[in-house]
């Protein structure tokens, strides 16, 4: 079950993309007489972040000067991107500059060490990262020690809510862009994952050193496909195998890495033939910030030059407020620019408090409370993953606000429990750093808590709960059972994995008899399926993996069902009336209109219970119900033999009658595809998609390659990792991320239906 690198990159994803929210972009113009110059403005963000940043002056007005002088120096950093652009060689740099390790391994490298960031066995020989690391280190930055909490999250879809819980606790993030791919398929999927969350980003242009390394064009991607103003604060000095450093255009020097592993900065004046481009390119710096930034706004129009300290000052400011990203370039592997990125993270992303974070105050009706990032606060924790380690259930938390120390104990809000800190460590990937207090605005791991991910813990004092993480529906699923009678580790190792990763479920499945496992893509289960046989010694067989089909309704449909049971013994009534109707938002909604009490409120509550496990189990081929409102506006009860149990049955023989006669329809999940090969495999590649029935949306030709973008079936996609391989001599990669749910065709809805009675009919 050893994947070859080359064909895990390949593999199946899929995972769920919400549609971005791009804000509403409104043309301002700014014409002072005797001027011409245009600003654009994007009214409802700035309007958003305003308010916020009124708020969050408040807040800081509460913290004590100590408070704001730690926080000052703090950030806590995700590092998100495409598959194989290069977060895991670049955060290994940081490690190594930061002096954290002392010699650099790499990503797959001859020396067999692997990076460091990489812990997992499986991570290290596939080459991948697999889970979000986390790491601690401390920066030098004009004589200030500045403290990073890091982490490294996995590229590849299937392993989305790694980066979902990071950027979730994150302030800030640095978004790797691979200089020759420029924005790819998953660049677009983690930057609708930061916008999520609010989560202001700089961008690093990596492998500068790779032949077709074109950072202007990712430029402009980042600035087309992501909609977000970019522009550089530097220009390359040479490129490819020639790529020797950068120019920083804001200082406008000349930075040279030089040493063996790239970690003595020289500077020099700008080489004469690069001249012109610094000029060029610190102009459109300007223009850009002066269309997000009112300060730099009034300077542009008045056409005098800003400071030094003038442009740094508007790119921190339009980079918290997320309406700009600046773009740094370098190389990783190259040793190369990795510095001035551990620059840019001080001096353009937020400190802890510059972040506004909310609560729910439970004690009070769940009103809103704003947390303030000082240690002298009442203590407020997010735990926001679990892993099993070698000394039991290691929990991260994010502390918001107040301190956690060692030995105190502190409330779950979620389960009322409390639980006593007996050892607070701060991580360093595997390894960990015992510590006595961790103050607010840190990142840190405790052992021996029982919590599920996502649960808050406060001092006991105050009652708040911070929402959780968003957490993406499973598309694909498949049987599994293990190949010896070891059942006792089987399903140790499944409920382990479903504690740790939340869009991974296991269930049994009663009519078949098989423990079925989803999760959001063959990659994701195969790990899993893997892990199980490297951690707990359990080989398993697995079915074929199958498509997570939904079933809806497309008409409306009305119902009057009774139940009833009264030939002996206790017995049973109950009577249900109303109607079962399509819901355009794929939400399922259950309402009730009953009047002069014909239905009392316990057994309505009964038939709620009844509702939800029938949108469980669709009535047409056994897969979750999506899109489907049932309104209860009528019903009877009898005085002796009412009961729970008959307006549970009631409801859902009512919802599967009801269903039957609405046009009921099976929905299958349509992927968004994104292939890249070699420009001379075009044809093959078309050809191959319009086999699978996939509609093409877009083509985007470079100068060796091409990038293809498609909507398809899920169902045609699996076994693509061959087709695709033989379409393009192996030269092709591809990723799949699930787009939406659409209607099967009659002759596949035909023979779902067909296939799922003969399984029944042989039960
Ligand atoms: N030429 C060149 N190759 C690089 C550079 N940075 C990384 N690579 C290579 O790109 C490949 C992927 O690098 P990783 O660091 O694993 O990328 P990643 O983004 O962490 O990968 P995932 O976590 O699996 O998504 C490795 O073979 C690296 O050696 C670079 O600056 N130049």
């Amino acid at each position: 079950m050893v994947l070859p690198k080359a064909i895990l990159r390949q593999t199946l994803n899929a995972a769920f993309v919400s549609k971005a929210r791009r804000a509403a972009s409104i043309l301002f113009y700014y014409k002072p007489v005797g001027f011409t110059r245009n600003i654009h403005r994007t009214a409802s963000n700035k309007l958003e972040y305003d308010e916020e940043k009124h708020i969050l002056d408040e807040l800081r007005s509460k913290m004590s000067a100590e408070d704001r002088e730690t926080s000052r120096k703090l950030r806590n950093i995700g590092i998100s991107a495409h598959i194989d652009s290069g977060k895991t060689t670049f955060t290994e740099r940081v490690l190594y500059y930061t002096g954290r390790i002392k010699a650099i391994h790499e990503v797959r490298g001859r020396d067999s060490v692997g990076a460091k960031m990489d812990s997992m066995d499986l991570e290290r020989e596939k080459g991948i990262t697999i889970q979000s690391a986390a790491t601690y280190c401390s920066w030098l930055k004009n004589n200030e020690n500045h403290h990073f909490n890091l982490i490294d999250t996995p590229g590849h879809i299937d392993f989305t809510i790694e980066v979902e819980r990071a950027l979730r606790v994150l302030d800030g993030a640095v978004l790797v862009v691979c200089a020759v791919s420029g924005v790819q398929s998953q660049t677009v999927t983690v930057d609708n994952q930061m916008r999520r969350y609010n989560v202001p980003r700089i961008t690093f242009i990596n492998k500068m050193d790779r032949m077709g390394a074109d950072p202007f064009r990712a430029i402009a991607q980042l600035n087309a496909k992501l909609k977000v103003p970019a522009a550089t604060l530097q220009v390359p000095i040479g490129s490819e195998s020639n790529f020797k450093g950068v120019i920083d255009i804001i200082n406008k020097v000349a930075l040279y890495n030089r040493g063996v592993n790239g970690e003595t900065i020289d500077t020099d004046t700008i080489p004469y033939e690069l001249k012109a481009l610094v000029e060029e390119k610190r102009q459109v710096l300007i223009e850009t910030l002066a269309d997000v930034d009112d300060e730099m706004a009034e300077i542009f129009l008045e056409e005098k030059e800003p400071s030094v300290d003038e442009i740094k000052g508007a790119i921190r400011r339009a980079t918290i407020a997320r309406k700009f990203t600046p773009v740094l370039l370098g190389s990783a592997l190259a040793n190369t620019g990795i510095q001035h990125v551990l620059d840019a993270i001080i001096d353009y992303l937020p400190d802890p408090s510059e972040v506004l974070n909310t609560a729910f105050d439970v004690s009070k009706e769940e009103s809103k409370v704003n947390l303030v990032s000082s240690s002298h606060e009442p203590f407020v924790g997010l735990a926001f993953k679990l892993e099993e380690g070698k000394y039991g259930q290691l929990t991260y938390i994010r502390v918001y606000q107040g301190s956690l120390k060692k030995g105190s104990f502190i409330k779950n809000i979620q389960t009322g429990k409390k639980v006593k800190v007996s050892r607070l460590v701060r991580m360093h990937s595997e390894e960990m750093e015992d510590v006595e207090e961790v103050g607010a605005g840190e990142i840190c791991a405790t052992f021996g808590i029982d919590c599920a991910s996502g649960n808050t813990f406060t001092d006991g004092s105050i009652e708040y709960s911070m929402s959780s993480m968003y957490v993406p529906d499973s598309v694909v699923s498949l049987s599994i059972k293990p190949k010896s009678k070891d059942l006792a580790n089987f399903s140790k190792a499944l409920n382990r994995f479903q504690k740790e990763d939340p869009t991974f479920r296991a269930r049994y499945d009663e009519e078949s008899k098989e423990t079925i496992i989803s999760g959001m893509g063959e990659l994701h289960l195969e790990i899993y399926i893997e892990r199980m046989k490297r951690e707990y010694n359990v080989e398993c067989e697995t079915g074929k993996p199958q498509v997570s089909y939904r079933e809806s309704i497309t008409i409306p449909a009305d119902f009057d069902y009774t139940h009833k049971k009264q030939s002996g013994g206790a017995g049973q009534f109950g009577r249900v009336a109303g109607t079962l109707s399509p819901v355009a938002s794929k939400v399922n909604e259950f309402e009730t209109a009953i009047v002069s009490g014909a239905i009392p409120e316990k057994f309505l509550a009964a038939c709620k219970k009844g509702f939800d496990e029938a949108c469980e189990k669709g009535p047409i081929i056994g897969h979750r119900v999506l899109g489907v409102k049932m309104l209860i506006n009528d019903g009877a009860i009898h005085s002796v033999d009412s009961n729970e149990l008959s307006f549970k049955i009631a409801t859902k023989t009512a919802y599967r009658n009801a269903f039957l006669k609405a046009q009921p329809v099976i929905l299958e999940p349509i992927m968004k595809v994104s292939v890249t090969a070699p420009n001379e495999f075009q044809g093959n590649i078309i050809s191959l998609l319009n086999k699978l029935q996939a509609v093409i949306q877009d083509t985007e030709n470079n100068h060796d390659d091409f990038t293809l973008e498609a909507e398809c079936p899920l169902a045609s996609m699996f076994g693509f990792v061959t087709s695709l391989r033989a379409a393009t001599q192996g030269k092709g990669e591809f990723s799949l991320e699930f787009s939406h749910y659409a209607p099967t065709l009659p002759n596949v809805q035909r023979e779902l239906i067909a296939d799922f009675n003969k399984r029944q009919e042989n039960k």
